[in-house]
């Protein structure tokens, strides 16, 4: 009988509460093939960071086990770190040192050998565009080369498993697309990515599957196809407006299942049915809307996260 593979990672009824505000994550479970890109999308406080805590074995769980290429997360701690790169979403360096030796020690405490460290870290920080300031001492680094630092040494011995959190927020465009072409090379090579985002439209793009977190637990977990077929009844009204306004009269139009501001943008998540877009319109002008702009968009997972919750990924700040 052929043996099934061995995941890269398998989380089974992970839960870890934290005691001071009984909140975490509870019952977590899904598991990551090689070569596969997994996305957790959540709204901030649904779990994510906790939960690549755990299974970057910083903290440990209160109930559960995890695996990383069978390796037990609790017993063989050593081993699975040694096998997984972790990019946390607030990085954190040495700033009196620059990127390159950060990077370099980063690399020589995974193990990697002297010439070796140097070499990939070299590559790395020019495929990041970082090359030019390498020797900068990183306190003089912008927020985005600071997160693209992190991703070097996330990258840097070689990892079987890779823990991203947030790794593109703050990335400017060609960061963003060198981002994504490094995942995709890395799936192509066997690695397996969680990618722990709010970035719906690079989770669609990058992820095979997607777990949806929502207070600390998985409320739906499929590729992202399946998830967007699941709404082909909901619309995806975006306007554009020259002011912000209240948007009461919006949320209150037959159909309208939630309102999200987006800078300039409102989007209102609707169900489809004759004359919506006609009575959203109505209510944005009761409102006191000046809409420079309107586009009625197909579903994205946004849409699908509405739907299943009631709430929106992205609170107002
Ligand atoms: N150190 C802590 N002590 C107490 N509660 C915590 C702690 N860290 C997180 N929490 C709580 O645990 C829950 C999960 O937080 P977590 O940071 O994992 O969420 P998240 O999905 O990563 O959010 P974000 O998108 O904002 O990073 C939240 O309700 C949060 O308030």
């Amino acid at each position: 009988m052929v043996e099934p593979p061995v995941p890269a990672l398998e989380a089974r009824e992970i839960s870890r509460r934290y005691k001071s505000s009984g909140r975490g994550v509870e019952g977590v479970s899904f598991s990551v093939a090689p070569g596969e890109v997994f996305g957790l999308v959540g709204p901030n406080g649904s779990g994510k960071s906790t939960l690549l805590r755990v299974l970057s074995t910083a903290i440990e769980p209160d109930g559960g086990r995890f695996f990383v290429a069978g390796a037990d997360g609790i017993r063989e701690k050593r081993k699975v770190r040694a096998r997984m790169g972790l990019m946390v979403d607030r990085p954190t360096h040495y700033g009196d040192l620059t990127g390159r030796a950060n990077a370099y020690f980063f690399a020589r405490a995974y193990g990697v050998e002297e010439a070796k460290a140097e070499a990939v870290v070299s590559e790395l920080l020019d495929f990041f565009d970082l090359a030019e300031y390498a020797d900068d001492r990183v306190k003089t680094y912008s927020y985005g080369m600071g997160k693209k630092l992190a991703l070097v040494e996330a990258l840097a011995h070689g990892p079987e498993v890779l823990l991203l959190d947030e790794p593109s927020l703050g990335l400017d465009y060609t960061s963003q697309l060198a981002f994504q072409r490094k995942i995709r090379d890395l799936s192509e090579s066997g690695v397996a990515v969680v990618l722990a985002s709010n970035q719906v439209d690079e989770v669609e793009a990058l992820c095979d599957r997607v777990a949806f977190l929502y207070r600390g637990g998985v409320v739906a977990q499929d590729t992202p196809e399946a998830l967007i077929s699941s709404v082909e009844g909901v619309r995806r009204v975006v306007a554009t407006l020259r002011n912000p306004v209240e948007y009461g009269p919006v949320e209150s139009v037959e159909g309208v299942q939630r309102v999200v501001p987006e800078g300039r943008n409102l989007v209102v998540h609707c169900d489809e049915r004759p004359g919506i877009v006609a009575d959203v319109v109505a209510g944005l002008v009761r409102s006191g809307g000046d809409v420079v702009s309107l586009s009625v968009e197909r579903p994205n997972l946004e849409d699908v996260f509405v739907k299943l919750t009631g709430e929106a990924l992205r609170r107002e700040d």
